[in-house]
């Protein structure tokens, strides 16, 4: 297989709404101690809004740089990005997006409810309101009845469905997660899987997603972006729209569904070998 750009997308019809995400000729490298580390090189990429897209690729290629990248966290050092057609800067200034970590990152000596109003605290909403809206939030992600806990008494599973909320709170139009379920258990993850889909297909959010799962990245995605051992490249793009929208568990069994798991692995090995 030989590497392709397929985001090289025409422009947006004018007056249409910008990409949600667009990255051209994307590059970035760490100043290391010795040598530069090269974690992206000429990364394109578009990502539409509504779109589920999914970044799989061997440990080290730069999924979760290129995730900061996009969160402002990181600073390109060559090409450009936009998201909602500004700066990454500015999409974190108006607060377009939401961020879960890989590990849940919620404070000890709050409550599940006070986690989750925090980013909310932070903007001074009045407190009624935003007990409101966090009690809607811990709704979506399956937690009514566990506002009053801390994380302590949670467990892992619960503890991410506590963060996807908090990045919630905000109302983004993009959610930007790091590996959020890599170390829960397969059923725990599975029912997290069937979760986030169901609460994609519900709020039409725009939802990037960095995981190591191939069966979890075309569950969840409508795009599985395959990327190449460091410095990460996109070799693949797997187009997984063909899928039923709402995916339930018996989705994991289809012949589709294995077709696309086959192509997507062979984008992983072809990197591999390629390297
Ligand atoms: N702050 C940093 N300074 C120097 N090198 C870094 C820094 N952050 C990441 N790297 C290096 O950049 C490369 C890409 O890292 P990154 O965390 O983006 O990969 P990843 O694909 O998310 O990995 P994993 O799947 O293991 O989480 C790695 O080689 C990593 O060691």
């Amino acid at each position: 297989m030989t590497p392709h750009n397929p985001f090289r997308h025409p422009e947006p019809v004018a007056g249409s709404r910008p990409h949600m995400v667009r990255a051209d000729g994307l590059c970035l490298s760490y100043s290391g101690t010795d040598a530069p580390v090269h974690a992206l090189k000429d990364v394109d990429l578009t990502i539409e809004a509504g779109d589920f897209v999914s970044l799989i690729g061997p440990s080290g290629c730069g999924k979760t740089t290129l995730l900061r990248v996009i969160a402002d966290l990181e600073q390109p050092t060559g090409g450009s990005i936009t998201v909602e057609g500004v700066s990454p800067h500015e999409a974190r200034e108006r607060r377009l997006y939401g961020y879960v970590f890989q590990a849940p990152a919620l404070f000890p000596w709050r409550t599940v409810l006070r986690n989750v109003t925090l980013p909310l605290e932070i903007i001074g909403l009045p407190k009624d309101e935003r007990e409101a809206r966090a009690r809607d939030n811990l709704a979506r992600v399956g937690l009514t009845g566990f506002e009053g806990k801390f994380p302590f008494q949670l467990s892992g599973g619960m503890r991410q469905r506590v963060s996807i909320a908090r990045a919630l709170a905000l109302a983004p139009d993009l959610l930007l997660m790091d590996e959020p379920f890599g170390a829960l258990d397969e059923i725990t993850r599975h029912d997290l899987n069937q979760q986030l889909t169901d609460l994609w297909r519900e709020t039409g959010k725009t939802c990037v997603f960095v995981t190591h799962s191939i069966s979890e990245a075309i569950f969840l995605s409508t795009k599985v972006i395959v990327m190449t051992p460091r410095p990460g490249r996109v070799i693949d793009v797997v187009d997984c729209s063909g899928l039923p929208r709402v995916r339930t568990a018996a989705l994991r069994d289809a012949p589709e569904f294995r077709a696309l798991a086959a192509r997507v692995r062979l984008g992983l090995r072809e990197g591999h070998d390629g390297h």
